[in-house]
């Protein structure tokens, strides 16, 4: 998957939700730590749109334990053809021993997400800034997702992925909550390359989440003239 152009990723923990996301979304996000048998879905699948694989770990929110058969079932998923990308959290890189995920996401023709999540709060701007940095270099997307609690939180968040596109960087960012909601709409204007919906908008994956067919209208009307972030 290249994340040249934006991509809008359906999230889901049930990969049969597929053709309910075909109309409006660029990818499925297969949230494994949210499934049943992952695996065994992921060999089942014969849906349209590429995957997004992740298995987010219970330390970063997720519901995966942090156990050797979190990262391994990222490798298996990564073999898979329709597995374009696969995501891996910043964290578990730095300090666990997932790097070796990347390479072999890499080796089976996968791109690799490196993510970092804030439950709690927005860091401050070089914060910001240092994150991205690490997770850009680190994986082909440095994906980083904050809590606003208030629309000055969003602005730095959006200056830090003005500063990171900029700068050449591949990113994506995001302002979880109620007070980042809109962040998610206008984030890709400042070149966040991937935005998350769920399919079924009762199984957010995240606070603050838009429905997927309000995510695609807003972010594709706000896009502006050729190679805009919707186009
Ligand atoms: O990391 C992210 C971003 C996200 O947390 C969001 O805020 O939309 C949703 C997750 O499913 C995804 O893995």
């Amino acid at each position: 998957m290249d994340f040249e152009s934006f991509v809008l990723a359906a999230a889901t923990a049930d990969l049969r939700d597929e053709p309910a996301a075909r109309d409006h979304a660029d990818a499925v996000e297969f949230r494994m730590d949210m499934a049943e048998e992952p695996l065994t879905a992921l060999e089942e699948y014969d849906g349209e749109l590429p995957i997004i694989a992740t298995n987010r770990v219970e330390w970063e929110g997720g519901n995966a334990p942090d156990e050797e058969a979190r990262t391994e079932a990222l490798c298996t998923a990564a073999e898979h053809d329709a597995v374009e990308a696969i995501d891996v959290e910043l964290e578990a890189i730095l300090e666990g021993d997932a790097a070796y995920v990347v390479n072999y996401a890499h080796d089976n023709g996968a791109d690799v997400i490196v993510s970092t999540h804030d439950f709690e709060k927005t860091p401050e701007p070089p914060k910001l800034r240092q994150l991205l940095d690490r997770a850009a270099k680190h994986g082909d997307v440095g994906k980083l997702a904050v809590t606003a609690e208030t629309i000055d939180d969003v602005l730095e968040l959006l200056a830090a992925t003005r500063a990171s596109d900029a700068g050449g960087d591949r990113v994506a960012t995001m302002a979880m909550g109620e007070a980042g909601r809109h962040s998610r709409a206008v984030a890709p204007l400042y070149g966040s390359k991937i935005g998350y919906a769920p399919v079924k908008p009762e199984s957010a994956t995240a606070p603050g989440q838009y429905d997927l067919a309000t995510l695609r209208r807003l972010v594709t009307d706000l896009a502006s003239g050729e190679g805009g972030p919707g186009e």
